[in-house]
């Protein structure tokens, strides 16, 4: 299995590499060169299989034999062990025909857990059999900083720093950035927003010198293995319905469009998904662009689904590339477009291609704290409002025809003002996160320039003290 930049002007690289490398050297996303496939009664195999097993064979498609069965097996079960639920991912019902895929089971109570303590196993393992170190820096809006820091503390050859946006995540997001005491990990506070970090880091794997110096990767969902690693779940929950024999519907509280994308994935793979409903906050760059066909930037705009607050989609550009043919020519000039004046237009038959697939729905701040309030009021169940998003949404595109399920993606008690204020209910943390609110926080502030941001992460970095001697 090999893997191709979307745009066209890096080398095409193994899975190894992919992983260890994040962002092409063209400033592209890697995918594969072609999608693996299941046929119909493989995919019929997964139902009632434990997550560990669905993930080792989809896993597989996507490794090739870069790795083997034996280790990679190995390297899921250690992934896995961290989420105390058994189901790794369990589905509730919340209304006929309606479902919510609860994937915020892992240490840090959000989905990213579920690729990321795989992809921090993962390149801990290839780092050590090259006998090489990494720095692995990460944007986070809130969740991706607190699921990254939790998976590579403490592991001998890599370094993390995760850039939040400073006063522009929740408490508990924050904490669990700052309060860990392992030297391997860094927090860094931009003066910026979520957008403004993730330029940060493409600038950082632009400067070659500095990518080099510090061994650079990257654990946002620029890189496959995050994406490869968030398929398993849509296999999982759709063979639990009825899959391959009844499609079934997702609704994903979207931002940076790694999520969807997965699910997205596992269509091209085989999976019979019937649609994929983008939802968004009033951050609605990607409702705004499937209705008028223009991707255009607005301002980030704080609300309750902070990790949401992402004009700047970075996934995106991987649907492009598939929407376009696999046109990487037209890819580049689109992001090219998008760099210089802060927008593009999509070719209409890119856009039809798209509206085959997807569909898209915002709710703003009212509709959001009402759904948190009424899902409790109807069910018990108190839900995040990220995943409150998507429920609103999803309500909107039902279908007697195929279940819907909803991505449930982080544990109402990373947000428990926003969820108290909407429902009455403070939820607590789990038991396992006692103390958190109490610990010693250290992070470091930086303005949201480059030279400051590498300066800093520099500081701290292994593999840059390596590099020096
Ligand atoms: C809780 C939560 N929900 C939804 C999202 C959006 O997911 P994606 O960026 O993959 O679209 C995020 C952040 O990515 C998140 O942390
Ligand atoms: N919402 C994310 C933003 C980064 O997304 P990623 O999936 O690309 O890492 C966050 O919570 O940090």
């Amino acid at each position: 299995m090999r893997y191709v930049s979307t745009r066209g002007q890096a080398p095409a690289l193994g899975f190894r590499d992919v992983v260890l490398t994040g962002l092409a050297s063209d400033g592209g996303l890697y995918v594969p060169e072609e999608w693996p496939a299941f046929s119909p009664s493989e995919i019929a195999a997964f139902a009632g299989r434990p997550y560990q097993d669905v993930a080792l064979a989809v896993m597989r498609r996507f490794v090739g034999d870069e790795i083997g069965e034996a280790k990679l097996k190995t390297l899921i079960a250690d992934a896995y062990r961290s989420f105390p639920h058994p189901a790794v991912t369990p589905l509730v019902q919340i209304a006929p025909n309606h479902f919510l895929l609860e994937l915020f089971h892992g240490p840090t109570l959000a989905f990213k857990d579920v690729a990321m303590q795989f992809l921090a196993a993962l390149m801990d393992d290839i780092l050590a059999e090259r006998g090489e170190r990494a720095t692995v820096v990460g944007a986070t809006s809130g969740d991706t900083g607190g699921a990254a820091v939790e998976a590579f503390r403490g592991r001998s050859r890599v370094d993390v720093a995760v850039l939040f946006p400073e006063g522009r995540v929740s408490e508990v997001q924050r904490r669990q950035m700052t309060t860990l005491s392992e030297d391997n990990v860094q927090a860094i506070a931009i003066k910026g927003h979520f957008d403004d970090a993730q330029a940060l880091v493409k600038a950082m794997f632009a400067d070659k010198g500095f990518r080099e110096e510090v061994s650079l990767s990257g654990v946002n969902s620029i890189n496959w293995g995050r994406i490869a690693a968030q398929t398993v779940y849509y296999f999982v929950a759709a063979t639990a319905l009825g899959a391959p024999s009844r499609k079934v519907s997702f609704t994903v509280p979207t931002g940076n469009f790694g999520n969807i994308f997965a699910g997205y994935v596992a269509a091209q793979m085989g999976l019979p998904i019937d649609r994929l409903v983008i939802a968004t906050n009033v951050n609605d760059i990607l409702h705004r662009t499937l209705e008028s066909g223009r991707y255009e930037v607005g301002d980030v705009v704080p609300t309750a689904s902070p990790s949401m607050d992402i004009q700047v989609s970075s996934n995106f550009e991987r649907l492009l590339f598939a929407a376009e043919g696999r046109d990487d020519k037209t890819t580049l000039r689109h992001m090219e477009g998008l760099k210089q004046s802060g927008s593009f237009t999509l070719e209409e038959k890119s856009l039809s291609a798209i509206k085959t697939d997807f569909s898209s729905g915002r709710a703003d701040e009212a509709e959001t704290a009402e759904t948190i309030r009424r899902v409790h009021a109807q069910t018990g169940l108190v839900i995040d409002p990220h995943t409150a998003v998507a429920v609103s949404v999803a309500e909107r595109h039902l279908q007697p025809s195929s279940p819907m399920v909803t991505l449930a993606t982080a544990h109402p008690a990373k947000f428990p003002d926003a969820v108290e204020k909407a429902s009455g209910i403070r939820p607590a943390l789990p038991e396992r996160l006692a103390g958190l609110m109490e610990r010693k926080e250290h992070f470091t502030v930086v303005p949201a320039e480059l030279e400051a941001v590498e300066r800093q992460i520099r500081s701290r970095s292994r593999a840059a003290q390596v590099e020096a001697l």
